[in-house]
C-alpha cells in the first residue's frame, strides 16, 4: 500500500518568493488498485510522481510504501523495494540495444529473446523489428516511450508509475497499451498509478485523483469523480484530450 501524508514541495521563485508546487497532498493507494492522477497542465502531477519515485525531495510530509517510511530514501532504494517510474519524456541510451535495456530492467542476463519480444508486443511494438535496435536518436519519441514502458513491465515492480503513457503513441499501440494495463490490473500483478489526460485511461481507474494548483481537488471512486470531470469538460473547462491519443 502506498500512503502519501501531507506532502509538500516548496521552491523559491525567481523573485525569492515561496512557490508551493505541492501543498499538503494526502492519498492512499491500496494494493493492486489502478489509480489515475489527472488535472490541468502544471497542476503538480509529475512532481508528485517524481516525489514518490525519489527524484524530487519533498519539503514536508511523508511517503510510506507497505508501511515503511521511504521519504528520505533514494531512487535506487525505492527501485529495490519495487517502485518503478516511466518518464513523461524518456531518456535515450546510445550504445545500448533494446534487448539489453529489457534484460537490465528484468535484472536477468538470461532474459530470452522470446521474453524480450513479449514485453515489446505488450506495448504495441512489432518485436522483431525493435529487439536488436539501439535506443538512440534514430527512434521516434513514441517508440522510445513504448520501449520504456516495456522496461517497466520487465521490471515486474510492485508499484508501476506511468507519466502520460499515451503521449506520442499511435492509436493501435494505444489500444494495446490499455489492454496491457487492464491485464496487469485484472491479474493483480501490480499497483498502477497512471498520470493521464486520456479519457480511455481515466475510464480504467478504480479511483481518480485530480491535482490542481498542487492540491488534491477531487479524489474518489471513478464512478463518483469521472462524471464530475466530464461535466466540467462539457461546461467549457476542458482539461481532457478529446478523442483518440495523438
Ligand atoms: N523545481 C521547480 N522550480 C520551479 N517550478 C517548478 C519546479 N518543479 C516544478 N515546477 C512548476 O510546478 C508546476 C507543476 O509542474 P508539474 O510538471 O508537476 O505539472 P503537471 O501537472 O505534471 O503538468 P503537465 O500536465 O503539463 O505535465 C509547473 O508550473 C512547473 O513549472
Amino acid at each position: 500500500m502506498l500512503e502519501i501524508k501531507g506532502l509538500s514541495y516548496q521552491v523559491e521563485g525567481e523573485s525569492g518568493q515561496e512557490l508551493g508546487i505541492l501543498n499538503d497532498v494526502s492519498l492512499t493507494v491500496e494494493d493492486y488498485k489502478l489509480v489515475v492522477i489527472t488535472g490541468p497542465n502544471g497542476g503538480g502531477k509529475t512532481t508528485l510522481a517524481k516525489a514518490i519515485m525519489g527524484l524530487v525531495q519533498p519539503t514536508g510530509g511523508s511517503i510510506l510504501w507497505n508501511g515503511a517510511d521511504i521519504t528520505q530514501m533514494d531512487i535506487t532504494g525505492r527501485a529495490r523495494l519495487g517502485i518503478s517510474y516511466g518518464f513523461q519524456q524518456p531518456p535515450r541510451f546510445k550504445g545500448l540495444k533494446v534487448k539489453d535495456l529489457l534484460a537490465l530492467a528484468a535484472g536477468s542476463d538470461s532474459l530470452t529473446r522470446e521474453e524480450g519480444c513479449q514485453y515489446l508486443t505488450k506495448v504495441g511494438l512489432c518485436a522483431h523489428d525493435y529487439i536488436d535496435r539501439e535506443v538512440d536518436a534514430s527512434l521516434s519519441g513514441g517508440e522510445v516511450k513504448r520501449i520504456e514502458i516495456a522496461t517497466i513491465l520487465a521490471r515486474k515492480a510492485g508499484l508501476m508509475i506511468f507519466d502520460e503513457p499515451e503521449a506520442g503513441i499511435d492509436l493501435w499501440s494505444f489500444a494495446k497499451l490499455t489492454e496491457t494495463f487492464q491485464a496487469i490490473h485484472r491479474r493483480r500483478e501490480a499497483t498502477l498509478l497512471i498520470i493521464s489526460h486520456q479519457e480511455r485511461i481515466i475510464n480504467l481507474a478504480d479511483e481518480i485523483v485530480m491535482i490542481s494548483d498542487g492540491r488534491v481537488s477531487k479524489y474518489g471512486p471513478k464512478e463518483e469523480i469521472f462524471p464530475q470531470i466530464l461535466a466540467n469538460t462539457l461546461s467549457g473547462c476542458s482539461y481532457m484530450t478529446e478523442g483518440a491519443a495523438q
